[in-house]
């Protein structure tokens, strides 16, 4: 029988309905599954309750949690899904992201690469194109190889048109769409290649790839081939005199007057999230790049995901201005047959140009630096725990002056949203 304590306790707890999966961080946070039944005892903050499930307390994400009425789960609007996901394929329901994609020869011609140096051994195999958009690398299966089953998996209402430029190319003997989310969709067999073009900003922002590694363990079969199969997230301390100028520099005399006391908005404005359309050019690279994170599509799990870790460590090549760092990532395609050639999908700066450019990370005040430098540190990709989509970058470095140049040694910290 409950005390007069716990019935008051009870009173001022609330029954919440976990809408999705939620895999708690470090200690103080609770791991629940959609529809799980939370008793939340308090809201601390509007981001993070404190709320019971089976016994276990702990903080868990508002986000994820709605009151049901009537014993079902209620859309309730004022709770926005942590995926994100109407506006998300809402986005990939318009034109204008697949035209960018499209447009991307460097991105398209890769995957038209794969397609074209594995078309013998994709005869006769199944595959799943998971995402497929307007249904490109589905269309560059069937026009280049003779795959027994293409089945080109998209979310968004842009399948709606697939299915007619499938159809419109004659491809719809061996393509079969289908709309859906891939973790919701039922293929009628296991797959012999599972296909995507997941890669977002800095590889990961989207956090498609959790999908991708879903649809892996659910329909690839063993032995199965993934592409792509690897993945690498390179990184270089870097000089960005130009952005510099135009963010920062300009307020120390626009016109003739001083407008520095604004400086600290700009580096707040400008600075804070990283650059995401960052085009950088090879000699503005301090040092050589150094592959911080490497991903093998065939090991990774989802629960990696929340937390992915590098080291680096730069020679400094130059005297120059240290403004930051900048990213890209790299993605490679093993072929069908053991032993044959790779197909690399680069975005650094010594490739040709793609839309996804690279990521600049500015440090909020800018460090000379000479050759001989050493800058060292780690790279922290941390998985937003509210908003499933998003992450947080952070960069930890030290630099190290030279014989020459010893009293040059400093340290920094920073942390970058990406968005959210
Ligand atoms: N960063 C990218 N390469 N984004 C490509 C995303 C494409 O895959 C589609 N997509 C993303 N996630 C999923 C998913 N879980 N299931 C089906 N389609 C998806 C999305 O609608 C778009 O057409």
């Amino acid at each position: 029988m409950q005390t007069e304590k716990e019935d008051e306790d009870d009173a001022s707890c609330e029954e919440y309905v976990a809408r999705s999966d939620f895999t708690g961080s470090g200690t103080d946070q609770l791991s629940f599954s959609r529809g799980d039944r939370l008793l939340v005892h308090a809201k601390p903050s509007s981001e993070w309750w404190w709320a019971e499930l089976q016994g276990v307390i702990g903080y868990v994400p508002a986000g994820y949690l709605s009151q049901d009425a009537a014993g079902e789960e209620e859309e309730d609007p004022s709770i926005e899904d942590p995926w994100q996901d109407e506006e998300y394929f809402g986005n990939y329901g318009t034109l204008r992201l697949h035209l960018e994609m499209l447009s991307d020869k460097s991105r398209t011609e890769a995957y038209r690469q794969v397609i074209l140096s594995n078309s013998a051994s994709l005869s006769s195999k199944r595959v799943m194109d998971l995402g497929c958009g307007t249904g490109i690398i589905s269309l560059f299966c069937a026009q280049l190889a003779r795959p027994s089953m293409v089945y080109a998996v998209e979310a968004s209402s842009m399948a709606e048109y697939t299915r007619q430029l499938v159809k419109q190319n004659g491809c719809d003997e061996v393509v079969t769409v289908l709309q859906g989310r891939a973790e919701d969709i039922e293929l009628p067999e296991q797959v012999d290649v599972l296909v995507s073009e997941w890669m977002g900003n800095c590889l990961l922002f989207e956090f498609m790839v959790e999908s991708v590694l879903l649809a892996r363990d659910r329909w690839l079969r063993d032995g199965g081939t993934m592409w792509p199969s690897s993945a690498a997230l390179t990184l270089v301390p870097c000089q960005a005199d130009s952005y510099y100028a135009e963010k920062m520099a300009f307020w120390e005399r626009p016109y003739g007057l001083d407008f520095t006391p604004l400086q600290p908005l700009a580096q707040q404005e400008f600075f804070t999230k990283p650059k995401f359309s960052h085009i950088i050019d090879p000699c503005d690279c301090l040092a050589a790049p150094c592959d911080v994170i490497s991903l093998d599509m065939y090991t990774l799990q989802v629960g990696d995901l929340e937390e992915m870790k590098g080291q680096f460590h730069f020679c400094v090549e130059k005297s120059a201005v240290f403004h930051g760092f900048t990213a890209w990532f790299t993605v490679c395609f093993e072929s069908l047959e053991a032993g044959g050639a790779i197909v690399e999908l680069n975005t650094g700066p010594n490739s040709g140009p793609t839309h996804w450019k690279q990521t600049l990370f500015m440090l909020d005040w800018p460090v000379s630096v000479c050759a001989g430098d050493s800058i060292s540190g780690t790279i922290v990709l941390q998985r937003n725990p509210v908003w499933r989509r998003h992450m947080t970058v952070t960069l930890h470095w030290t630099i190290k002056g030279s014989t020459d140049n010893p009293d040059n040694s400093q340290a920094g910290t920073k942390s970058f949203p990406m968005w959210r």
